[in-house]
């Protein structure tokens, strides 16, 4: 089976703790998955993975983080049809509105898209890493 790859943007670190969950339980199913910040990621290319999981916590008023991971993202979704692809963030104050919306573009471009989208309120806590990585286990399987 290909290796998946799990991008992310964090400022504070709670979206990374959460990539870092996933991509542990995505490893724990005998699946490769490598973990790259935005930045990391570069111009590496998102063919040489068989799945993405993507992590963004909500930002501006419940869009994406505009300056890298927008970017990014524009970049790569012209391509995602038939892709299987799992998105993750954190957020603070709102309900999730950012994620539904986010959920909606993807399945704009054509996505297969995994669950709905994993969202943890602030820092993971022990249960919070435990849902990541189970959610990391069930879409190394999808
Ligand atoms: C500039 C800024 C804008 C934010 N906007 C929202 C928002 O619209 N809705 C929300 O629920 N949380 C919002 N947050 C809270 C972040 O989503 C939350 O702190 C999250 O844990 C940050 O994840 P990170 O540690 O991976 O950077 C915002 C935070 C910042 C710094």
């Amino acid at each position: 089976m290909g290796k998946i790859a799990v991008i992310y943007w964090s400022a504070g670190g709670n979206t990374e703790a959460m990539a870092k969950a996933i991509a542990r339980g995505i490893s724990s199913e005998n699946v490769g998955a490598d973990v790259f910040s935005v930045s990391e990621f570069g111009s590496k290319s998102v063919n040489d993975y068989e799945k993405l999981a993507l992590g963004c916590p909500s930002m501006g008023a419940e869009v994406l983080e505009e300056c890298e991971f927008e970017p990014f993202l524009s970049s790569i979704e012209h391509g995602l049809a038939g892709e299987k692809v799992a998105l993750f963030g954190s957020y603070g104050w709102g309900d999730g509105e950012w994620m539904r919306n986010w959920e909606g573009r993807m399945r704009g471009d054509g996505c297969l898209l995994f669950e709905t989208g994993l969202i943890i309120n602030l820092t993971p806590d022990d249960e919070g890493i435990k849902q990541c990585e189970e959610f990391g286990a069930r879409f190394a399987k999808f």
